[in-house]
């Protein structure tokens, strides 16, 4: 975040000549053969230093790694002033340098433990309170709606950040929840969205959570507009808006002028970034989901994990070594993209919500200082839970022409521990053997053992495995709050980390402007075809074809 050039860090150079020289001798097989203490060298085990236990097993042995490749790549992190911005980031300071803003989303799960002086951070505790008090009352009854019967279906409206965060969380903690409140997420513009939701919904016992950092974004607002319509097709008085919505946001005066009212408004600050906003009054829908008390022990869960970010020295210090083996793969080895890969049902949204944290994050091509990168920035982030992946892509991974690195994420225990957790031990066999098949791969001496004297040559070439792909894999002993917090922590504090080496700011997203802008254009010159101005041929051409063909 420096604003530098990674590329001129003494510690790049050295990193490229290494990768040169070297890289075709890394190989898996030969750096476990040759070290019986790789494992013990290249793994951690993470102990919350404080708050609600939290412990997972971080096994790095699986890359394509020596000692002196990390430590040139943790000598890359010093010279980069990675532990100065994480500093300046934890004290308030204002890192996001093109919107003049402070980075603080550490600050909503902090508990006064951190000193930072930066105004709205003493508000936090009186609104997690406001949080509290209102997802009891809708969980208890006590909150009821304009006809008096008990809420039991709650819809989030927002998009990106506003709808992402929430909706992983709750899927992923949906062991912790009240099971007869029934949680929808609308977020996408399209019509069918909204239409297939309300459809199943029942206007006197709906509460919708109008989730909107900005309050100006068109998917939402139409979205909680076309939502107020049917609401009052049905309650018919106004006055009944009151009980049925409620805004999440940082702008007052937007929400007020869409007629909720200030005390059912639940705020937020410009310093918490919407892809890194569940822990705020974004979160309200995973505290009525999974009630309050567990909600605090996902950002307790988070905390602890920013105080060993914050304090942990470099060499040992999990978001750090994980940010800097994905620049060995990203920068050196070319690899496009990183799959994250949790072995566990609960978790199927995780990489789609990491998709915008790290893609919307680190997708810029200038540093901080104006310069165009010479470099490749943020990966192409995706992935899928496992087993399922291993029955669609996972072929292109163990056989394909390209590099993926690979995280594996996976509790030791279920929460589902049915027909005796045969299951889960099926699940973790496999969850063990990928990313063995990953990495040591299967030789043709291997296959010609296999298919005897009279197999061909193409197919014993078609059932080789060359191996040598890298990989993580992360342990836990059980999916809890507090757990998921921290994965979640690490995760972003990794993101932070690859920034900065980067001399990008992770926490603007300008890219999401121009077809913003243009949409708006566009829209309106949909309805006559002599309106349609200024657009290439193709544009103009697809927008006639529309308006050829619509019936409406
Ligand atoms: O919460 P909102 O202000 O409605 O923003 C929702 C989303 O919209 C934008 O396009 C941004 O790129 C996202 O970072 C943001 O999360």
């Amino acid at each position: 975040m420096s604003g530098r050039l990674a590329s001129e860090y003494p510690s790049w150079k050295k990193l490229q000549q290494i990768y040169e020289s070297e890289h075709s001798k890394l190989v898996l097989k030969e750096l476990f053969a040759q070290d019986a203490s790789r494992f013990s060298k290249f793994s951690k085990e993470y102990v919350a230093p404080d708050g609600p236990p939290v412990t997972f097993l971080f096994d790095y042995s699986k890359n394509l790694i020596t000692e002196p490749i990390l430590n040139t790549l943790l000598s890359l992190v010093k010279e980069a002033e990675v532990e100065s911005y994480r500093d300046k980031m934890f004290a308030g300071e204002h890192i996001n340098t093109s919107e003049d803003r402070a980075v603080l989303h550490v600050a909503l799960r902090n508990f006064d433990e951190f000193k930072i002086s930066e105004s709205g951070v003493s508000e936090v505790s009186g609104v997690l309170a406001h949080m509290k008090e209102f997802s009891d009352a809708v969980r208890s009854g006590a909150h009821k709606g304009y006809t008096g019967k008990q809420i039991n279906t709650i819809v989030n409206i927002g998009i990106g950040g506003s709808d992402l965060g929430p909706v992983m969380i709750t899927e992923a903690l949906k062991a912790y929840s009240k099971r007869d409140l029934t949680a929808h997420f609308v977020s996408n513009i399209d019509g069918t969205h909204m239409a297939e939701t309300l459809r199943v919904c029942n206007p006197e016992t709906t509460l919708f959570i109008v989730a909107s950092k900005t309050f100006t974004t068109q998917e939402t607002i139409t979205n909680a507009e076309t939502a107020r319509e049917w609401f009052l097709a049905a309650a018919k008085d106004k006055v009944h808006v009151a009980k049925h919505f409620v805004a999440l946001s940082t702008n007052t005066k937007a929400v007020t002028e869409f007629g909720i009212a200030k005390e059912n408004m639940f705020a937020f600050w410009d310093w918490v970034g919407g892809r890194y906003s569940l822990w705020s009054a974004i979160g309200l829908s995973i505290c009525l989901v999974i009630g309050y008390d567990n909600f605090e022990q996902l950002l307790k869960g988070a905390h602890g994990m920013d105080k060993h970010f914050k304090t942990a020295p470099l060499e040992s210090n999990l978001p750090v070594l994980l940010a800097v083996i994905g620049i060995w793969y990203n920068d050196f080895y070319g690899s496009q993209t990183h799959c994250l890969l949790p072995y566990d049902q609960y978790l199927h949204k995780f990489a789609d919500y990491f998709q915008q944290g790290d893609m919307e994050s680190n997708g810029k091509t200038v540093t901080k200082g104006g310069h165009r990168v010479n470099y490749q920035t943020g990966p192409i982030l995706w992935g899928a839970a496992g087993t399922n992946g291993q029955h669609s892509f996972y072929q292109l991974i163990h056989q394909g022409t390209k590099l993926i690195p690979c995280d594996f994420l996976a509790p030791a225990t279920t929460l589902n521990p049915i027909a005796n957790s045969k299951h889960h031990r099926i699940l973790l066999s496999n969850f063990f053997a990928q990313p063995e098949a990953l990495a040591f791969g299967k030789t043709e001496e291997q296959v010609k053992q296999e298919l005897g004297p009279n197999a061909s040559d193409a197919l014993i070439k078609s059932k080789v495995f060359e191996g040598n792909k890298p990989s993580n894999s992360i342990m836990f002993p059980k999916l809890t709050p507090a757990t998921l917090g921290a994965l979640i922590a690490l995760y972003e504090h990794k993101i932070f980390v690859q920034g900065v080496v980067w001399g990008i700011n992770s926490f603007d997203q300008m890219g999401v402007e121009l077809g913003k802008v243009l949409a708006k254009n566009i829209l309106a010159q949909l309805n006559k075809p002599e309106d349609v101005k200024g657009h290439d041929s193709s544009t103009t051409g697809l927008i006639y074809y529309y308006q050829k063909h619509r019936q409406e």
